[in-house]
């Protein structure tokens, strides 16, 4: 067994943390071999609920977990960490759009992008998951100069696994028979879920998902609303926001970061833009990405038709207004 690695994951107190630390713990993202002592942040007036948190850690046994550091510091909660997952910020109700967060969770991955710098390992990973969790990826990278800006990632991968089960229902197959499901963009109601790329495994055979699928009109209307407005929906129907599902997407796309992606497989994830498939460069925009080493790579090289040129542009505009708005909220 190697020693620990230190990992932190803020919001520990909330509703997303109450299933990802148990993931976490249990090794689904790290391993089966790798040891770790989870540091949790939350606000002062939830340290109470937080004790309960890590009574239940401790009441899980689990042989991996060798410590728990629950605190309201983030100097002590980045203090030396490898793995970052800054969920902890405000949730949208009911008829809010993710961006009118912006005001109330912005500046929070100010102070934690400098803490980070300040405190965490230098080749820490970092996914945001608070929203809107892309440009609070490009703030906090913006408050960390020392840590490389490809180490800061936000989550899309809940929208990816959304688009991938939406497809296997459509075609009545296992979810795992899908993928190169690409999410463009931002992670709002104006992000691209894109099938037209993907593949599905059937009857053994390796398909086109459009060929599978049979209906372009149903790829570029009802599953990609479906999938922009899946949060809203599930908000309608829970009177909270989306939690385990949450916290299963913010495992899948660490655990791919940390062990890499197989041959011909792409996941998504909101790196900073270098400007490919004439996106916007330096904001936080989904791409498809293959990791090896961990280490991301943009999949390059895939046909964008006019289609989804307009999605992609309409997206992009989306992301550049809110880094607008982010640097006004912070500068003021
Ligand atoms: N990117 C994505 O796909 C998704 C993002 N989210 C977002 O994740 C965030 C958390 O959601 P939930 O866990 O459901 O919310 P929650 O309200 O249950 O928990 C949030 C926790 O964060 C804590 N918190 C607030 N400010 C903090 C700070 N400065 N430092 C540390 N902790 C702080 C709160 O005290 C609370 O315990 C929300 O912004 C939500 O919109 C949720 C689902 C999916
Ligand atoms: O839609 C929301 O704001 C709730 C959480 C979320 O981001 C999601 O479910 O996709």
């Amino acid at each position: 067994m190697s020693e620990p690695i230190r990992v932190v994951v803020t919001g520990a107190a909330g509703q997303i943390a109450y299933s990802l630390l148990y993931m976490i713990a249990k090794g689904d993202v790290f391993g089966p071999n790798q040891p770790l002592i989870l540091h949790l942040l939350d606000i002062p007036l939830m340290m109470g609920v937080l004790e309960g948190v890590v009574m239940e850690l401790a009441d899980c046994a689990i042989p991996l977990l060798r410590g728990v550091v629950p605190t309201d510091d983030p100097a002590v909660a980045f203090k030396d960490v490898s793995a970052a997952f800054l969920v902890g910020s405000m949730p949208r109700k009911q008829g809010m759009e993710r961006k009118d967060l912006l005001s109330a969770n912005v500046r929070i991955f100010k102070v934690q992008g400098e803490a980070l710098d300040k405190h965490a390992k230098k080749d820490v990973r970092v996914l945001v998951v608070g929203n809107p969790a892309n440009t609070n990826a490009l703030i906090c990278s913006k408050y960390a100069p020392s840590i490389p800006s490809e180490n800061f990632t936000a989550m899309t991968r809940l929208d990816q696994n959304r688009a991938q089960a939406q497809i296997a229902a459509r075609l009545g197959l296992p979810v795992g028979n899908v993928s190169n499901v690409i999410i463009w963009g931002n992670h709002s109601s104006t992000q691209y879920p894109d099938a037209s790329h993907a593949v599905v495994q059937t009857d053994g055979k390796q398909l086109k998902a459009s060929d599978a699928i049979k209906d372009d009109n149903w790829l570029r209307s009802v599953f990609v609303e479906t999938v922009q407005k899946r949060g809203a929906t599930v908000i309608a129907a829970r009177q909270m926001s989306s939690a385990m599902s949450a916290a299963k997407a913010a495992a899948d796309h660490m655990r791919d970061w940390f062990n890499g992606t197989a041959p011909g497989q792409f996941v998504s994830m909101g790196v900073v833009s270098d400007g490919s498939y004439g996106t916007p460069k330096d904001v936080v925009f989904s791409f498809p990405v293959s990791i090896k080493n961990g280490k991301w790579e943009i999949v390059q090289g895939l046909t964008i038709d006019d289609f989804s040129r307009k999605m992609l542009d309409a997206t992009g505009k989306e992301l550049e207004e809110e880094k607008t708005d982010a640097v006004g909220i912070i500068g003021a």
